[in-house]
Formats: structure tokens, C-alpha cells, sequence
């Protein structure tokens, strides 16, 4: 299982590489490398298996974190409606997406950031993904509110982007101007 041990932390170079696309249709390998990244995101959640291997609570993942350099990505989370936005996907790509923009009026945090960054983050409001799922099937998400907020995080990751990049130098708490905020 993946641990806290397997998560590369910030300084490592992969995480500011640009990840390879995954060749399809996905090897064994790569499927079992994707869902044991969902997984981990499970047992992240999971009050007991997190504390007893203390793993750091995550909605997402993406494989530069587990140091692969390829394009993919877990989401494990529930939005404001209480749906389950449960993803693992090959090669994912914001296809279009809104001009307003949303931050998280927390702020963002990163399990390769052994650190608070204050600051807001802006994103898309609304995303439109197309990725392959892990049984070769092309699917297409339109995705808002925080599970649009973590798929762009978990993309940026594989573009060798973190989070508090995004965070205005000047002002962290500017108020991205095309923005609604999301609490
Ligand atoms: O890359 C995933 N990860 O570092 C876990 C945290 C993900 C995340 C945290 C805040 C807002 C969006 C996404
Ligand atoms: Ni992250």
C-alpha cells in the first residue's frame, strides 16, 4: 500500500518535471499503480487505517507524487451536494473551461508541502476534463466547486506546477477578479 513514505516531498525535481503521457491501452502495471493511489486516498480518509499508518488526509493524488512521471491522477472526494467524486484516470486534459474563476477561501495545501502556504489559489470555476478511465474507456467530466478546484490542482501536478505558485506574490489575498468564492 502506498504510505507517507512513498510521497515525494517538494525540493524532489520530479514534482517540477512534466509528466510523459501514459501509452494506451494502460499496462497491468500502470491500472495497478492507479488504483492503489485511489486507495491510498481511501485509507487517507478512513479515521482508522489513517491513524494507525499515519497517512495525511488527501482528495486527490497524482503519480509525480508517487515519483512516476506519467499522466495520472485519483480523486477521492464529496462536493457540496454530498456526491462522491471518486476518479482514477490516464492522461487527463481541461479540454475548455470557464473565465470565472474560485479559490478556496482556506487556501490550498499540497501532501508534498510539509508546510502551510497562506494565500488564495485561483482556479477555474468550471472545468470540462476528457481522460481515459483505468478500463481504457474515454470519459468526459464537467466539474465545479471543489472537485473542479482539486482536479486543476492534481493536473498542475502533472505539469511540474504547485499550488502556491498560483498564490499572487504581491498580495496573497487578492481577490482573483473573475472570481466567486468557494467556502
Ligand atoms: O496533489 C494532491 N495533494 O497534494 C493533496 C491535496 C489536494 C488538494 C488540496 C486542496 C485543494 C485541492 C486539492
Ligand atoms: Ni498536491
Amino acid at each position: 500500500m502506498i504510505t507517507m513514505d512513498d510521497i515525494i516531498r517538494e525540493g524532489n525535481p520530479i514534482l517540477r518535471t512534466v509528466a510523459e503521457e501514459v501509452p494506451l491501452p494502460p499496462s497491468e502495471e500502470d491500472k495497478a499503480t492507479l488504483k492503489e493511489m485511489l486507495e491510498f486516498l481511501k485509507n487517507s480518509q478512513d479515521d482508522e487505517i489513517a491513524a494507525k499508518y499515519n497517512l495525511r488526509a488527501g482528495i486527490g493524488l497524482a503519480a509525480p507524487q508517487i515519483g512516476l512521471k506519467k499522466r495520472m491522477i485519483a480523486l477521492y472526494l464529496t462536493d457540496e451536494k454530498d456526491k462522491l467524486h471518486e476518479y482514477a484516470l490516464f492522461n487527463p486534459k481541461i479540454v475548455s473551461h470557464s473565465v470565472e474563476e474560485t479559490y478556496l477561501e482556506s487556501g490550498e495545501g499540497c501532501l508534498s508541502v510539509d508546510r502551510d502556504v497562506p494565500g488564495y489559489v485561483p482556479r477555474f470555476s468550471r472545468v470540462k476534463v476528457s481522460a481515459i478511465d483505468i478500463n481504457n474507456k474515454p470519459v468526459v467530466l464537467k466539474l465545479r466547486g471543489l472537485p473542479a478546484i482539486a482536479i486543476q490542482h492534481e493536473i498542475d501536478h502533472l505539469n511540474g506546477i504547485m499550488f502556491y505558485d498560483r498564490i499572487n506574490k504581491e498580495d496573497p489575498y487578492k481577490v482573483p477578479e473573475k472570481a466567486t468564492t468557494e467556502r
